[in-house]
């Protein structure tokens, strides 16, 4: 999750956590600025992960819980609460760090060797030095472990957590090491244009089964989008991660933020309660991304999102809009449409009342051009995904497809 998407969601965290982010970003990140190379999806081709050959170990210190003085943090935090790496240093007295990976709103990420363990590659999520971001992380931990638990023999592709351990007031998070997320698989292979339709299938149904073991684990993982599914290096195989938006099915708070913009379902617009079919939406939105190379609904507000999502669907039934605590956020009494746009000239935002009466743009208008170059059995794959979209993006979560019947849809079991 990015900064400015998380500082959108964040009425639903504790008042505390909202606190601790840093300043909100006012421009939305350009997901697909600096984009180099417009090859289709090809495997096999993207180059290592660069990892020094030779390291020197600076801190050779195992810290446990019991060392830890706060009073020293800002020895190795920086302001808000990050950990700050040495290279080569060594965390929990083995993991050796290699490389950092990102820094995130709840933690850092570094590559690391297990000298324990045959120098293997790790992935260690260090989170920030804060009583809320560390309570966060331990609900991502009980969470990791019940779908584990749930997942004994490591087939459902979501990301495998090793241990864990507390490092000077951080709590770290050791994962299985994967290669790059899919916004740069996206990136680097599909700028535009998207993956090539097979690609999308076998990604299609690692992903339907990440869902069957969340739901049968009854955890919403509510912050499903292409930054959050990793890859191994040779791509065939994906794993769902960053259980840190995850909660338990019962924990339904309403709140219109949840889930990052852009794959966020309709049921929490309006706010409805909702249930796992909101990461059924999050999956068919980023199914269309990576078949395409582009956002499917890129709205600059809630208002926005649903404009977008009418014009592909069509009109909600009267009976789900009414349903919604914030429906009048966006609609009137008779549910019209009150679409807030920004006046060209003035560049203000005005209110117009729109009757939405059928899509304007359906899915199978916006795909079929794809098809313009296929052999004939990829045209039929096409037809095949699109109707398994209609029903991922179904506007009411009750409609949407399940995970079980989206791993029997045509589209996944017809192989070629
Ligand atoms: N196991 C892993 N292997 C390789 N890279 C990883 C792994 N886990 C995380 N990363 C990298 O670190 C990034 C951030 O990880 P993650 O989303 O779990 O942390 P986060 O603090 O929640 O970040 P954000 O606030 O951006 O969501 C991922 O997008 C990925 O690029």
């Amino acid at each position: 999750m990015s900064a400015a998407d998380y500082h959108e969601s964040a009425p639903s965290l504790p008042a505390e956590t909202r606190k601790a982010l840093p300043a909100k970003d006012s421009v939305e990140i350009d997901m697909f600025a600096d984009l180099e190379d417009d090859d289709m999806f090809s495997l096999g081709d993207v180059p290592d992960v660069t990892v020094p050959s030779k390291v020197t170990v600076k801190v050779a210190v195992a810290e446990t819980a019991a060392d830890y003085n706060p009073t020293l943090v800002d020895n190795w935090d920086d302001a808000e609460g990050y950990y700050r790496f040495g290279h080569g240093e060594i965390l929990d007295g083995r993991y050796l760090v290699t490389s950092v990976l990102g820094k995130g709103v709840f933690s850092s990420v570094v590559k690391a060797r297990d000298t324990k363990a045959d120098d293997a590659e790790v992935a260690i999520k260090i989170l920030r030095s804060n009583e809320t971001m560390y309570k966060a992380g331990k609900k991502e931990l009980e969470i990791l472990k019940r779908l584990m638990a749930n997942d004994p023999h490591n087939r459902k592709h979501i990301i495998r957590l090793l241990r864990h351990f507390d490092h000077r007031g951080h709590l770290c998070l050791v994962f299985e090491s994967l290669s790059m997320n899919l916004r740069e698989v996206l990136k680097k292979f599909g700028k535009d244009v998207g993956l090539n339709i097979n690609a999308v299938r076998i990604y299609a149904q690692q992903l339907f089964l990440a869902l069957s073991l969340l739901k049968k684990s009854n955890i919403l993982h509510a912050d499903i989008k292409p930054d959050n599914i990793l890859v191994n290096e040779a791509k065939n195989v994906l794993k769902l991660c960053d259980l840190g938006s995850a909660s338990d099915t019962s924990e339904n708070e309403i709140t219109p933020y949840l889930v990052s913009r852009f794959y966020r379902a309709p049921e929490i617009i309006l706010g409805l309660p909702y249930d796992p079919a909101l990461d059924m939406w999050s999956i068919g939105c980023t199914l269309y991304e990576l078949f395409t190379g582009k956002i499917l609904f890129s709205g600059r507000s809630n208002n926005q999102m649903l404009k977008h999502m009418m014009d592909l669907k069509g009109p909600f039934s009267k009976k789900m809009i009414r349903k919604g605590q914030f429906y009048l956020n966006h609609f009137d009494e008779d549910c019209n449409f009150l679409s807030v746009e920004v006046e060209k000239v003035t560049q203000k935002d005005v209110v117009k009342t729109i009757q939405v009466s059928k899509p304007t743009k359906d899915l199978k208008t916006r795909l079929m051009p794809y098809t313009a170059n296929m052999s004939p059995a990829d045209v039929i794959q096409v037809n095949h995904f699109i109707n398994l979209l209609e029903r991922c993006l179904h506007l009411n979560p009750e409609h949407r497809i399940t995970p079980q019947e989206a791993l029997v849809h045509p589209f996944i079991k017809s192989q070629k």
